[in-house]
């Protein structure tokens, strides 16, 4: 069992010395690189990952690889940043992959161990052993495979690859996550027969999150035919074929946006992420329309996405389903806005790095907060907050919600900010950065959500 991510002294969230006005480098996704990563070391060729994110998440995925046999070469890219060369070789086991807590490692991974010409084992962090996996496992099995996993259903496990998949028709509940879905669906061109699966469960959580798997799989060559509406029911079929090596450059992590963008929102200020694109699987473009809901107006232009806030934080009723990923920020403004919020269909959260519903309940009422769980989301009311350590679970976006209150409230420790290195390594230099560069505009809220 590992935990790379070091335990600091608690970090004192800097408050927003007025509207800030800034540009922020938001480095690259994490569901793409790991995903892209998976297809590359599939394929039949290889291919080039430039941009890729560096964090936690993806060096994990990038390492579990590598022990699977699979070459990856970081170099420079000429137009910035790094570039990674994949090149796709036979998958071996005996390897050990280490998956930390990152829920793409330890569910995309399974099904590229099964088509290994040995065992794989597959360990990492306490919380992962918790995680659910059996959507993955199970299937794995239907498919053809041997796992052995302590009758447990979750790691720790190991996978004994016999070098193919007979794969085809599998039933899978996914309720309790989306990455069981674009696990299979990922190895799928890789099985024998192809892949047919039929979601099962009542709900389906980060439904866009499917849909990148999807493009991505389709980008990379592989016939996929997908449910239209996305919705919880439907049967996604994977035809058996090569994959192809791509040149893929990868889109600034949009999720990882939500913090600097909140930070215009809570400020009253202006946040420029450049590079947003036009067009994109990731669930975090749904930004644009939440924060515009509280109060905030946006403007994407070819340099990027401009986010501005007003000066008023309006509360937001919304089914978070699609989009759990950002609850922590979104819950860590809902605490600052005027009214009550309500946010919904994200009960799949109390299974991410933490429970996350039960953490920030916890953290924000410590603040002074007015938070209540309910069965499916969080009940938020405004009421003023005041300084003190904030546990962060080692969670990132624990991490980065804490830092968002920290902007108007004085005197915020965050616990371990070192956590955030699972997507966004950068994160403290980041924000710091961001509130180095203060812009005078009139009339805003500054810091005047402050309410110690
Ligand atoms: O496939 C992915 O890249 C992800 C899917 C989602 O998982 P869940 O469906 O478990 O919420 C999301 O929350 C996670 O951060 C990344
Ligand atoms: C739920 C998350 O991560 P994971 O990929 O570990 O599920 C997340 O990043 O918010």
């Amino acid at each position: 069992m590992t935990d790379s991510t070091a335990q600091t002294r608690p970090w004192p969230a800097p408050t927003a010395p007025g509207a800030v006005d800034a540009t922020v480098l938001v480095p690259g996704s994490k569901s793409v690189t790991n995903r892209a990563l998976v297809l590359a070391a599939l394929s039949a060729e290889p291919g080039w990952l430039r941009r890729p994110l560096r964090s936690r998440d993806t060096v994990l995925m990038a390492d579990a690889l590598r022990a699977m046999g699979v070459q990856i070469d970081e170099t420079v890219n000429p137009g910035g940043g790094e570039a990674w060369r994949i090149i796709p070789a036979g998958l071996h086991g005996p390897a050990t992959v280490d998956v930390g807590n990152a829920g793409t490692v330890m569910r995309f991974l399974p099904p590229v161990a099964s088509l290994a010409d040995g065992p794989v084992r597959f360990q990492g962090d306490a919380r992962s052993y918790e995680r659910p996996l059996h959507g993955v496992i199970d299937a794995l099995r239907a498919l053809g495979a041997r796992v052995e996993d302590e009758g447990r259903g979750s790691l720790p496990m190991t996978v004994h690859g016999a070098g193919s998949l007979s794969g085809g028709a599998v039933d899978v509940d996914a309720s309790s996550s989306s990455q069981f879905v674009s696990a299979l669906l990922l190895s799928g061109p890789r099985f024998n027969k192809g892949l047919e699966l039929r979601h099962t469960g009542d709900s389906l959580p980060s439904v866009p999150h499917i849909r990148m798997t999807v493009d991505m799989l389709r980008k990379a060559g592989a016939k996929v035919d997908a449910p239209e509406d996305g919705g919880s029911a439907g049967v996604w079929r994977v035809a058996a074929g090569a994959l192809l090596g791509r040149d893929l450059t990868v889109e600034p992590d949009l999720s990882n946006a939500a913090p600097f963008l909140a930070a215009a929102l809570v400020t009253g200020g202006r946040v420029t992420v450049p590079a947003w694109p036009r067009v994109t699987a990731q669930p975090g473009d749904a930004l644009r329309e939440i924060f515009t809901r509280m109060g905030g107006s946006c403007e994407l232009t070819d340099h990027g996405l401009t986010f501005a806030g007003s000066g008023r934080l309006r509360p937001l009723v919304m089914d978070l389903g699609d989009v759990g990923e950002l609850t922590p920020v979104i819950a860590a403004v809902a605490a600052l806005a005027d009214g009550e919020s309500k946010l919904t269909g994200i009960a799949h959260l109390r299974l991410h790095e933490t429970d996350r519903l039960a953490a920030l309940a916890a953290e924000l009422n410590g603040l002074g907060g007015d938070v209540r769980e309910t069965g499916d989301g969080l009940v938020i009311r405004p009421r003023p907050l005041h300084g003190g350590v904030f546990h962060t679970y080692d969670d990132h976006r624990l991490a980065t919600a804490a830092a968002v209150i920290g902007l108007a409230v004085p005197g915020v420790r965050v616990e371990n900010i070192a956590t955030t290195a699972k997507t966004l390594p950068d994160f403290a230099d980041l924000w710091t950065g961001m509130l180095a560069r203060p812009g005078a505009l009139p009339g805003s809220a500054g810091a005047g959500h402050g309410r110690g």
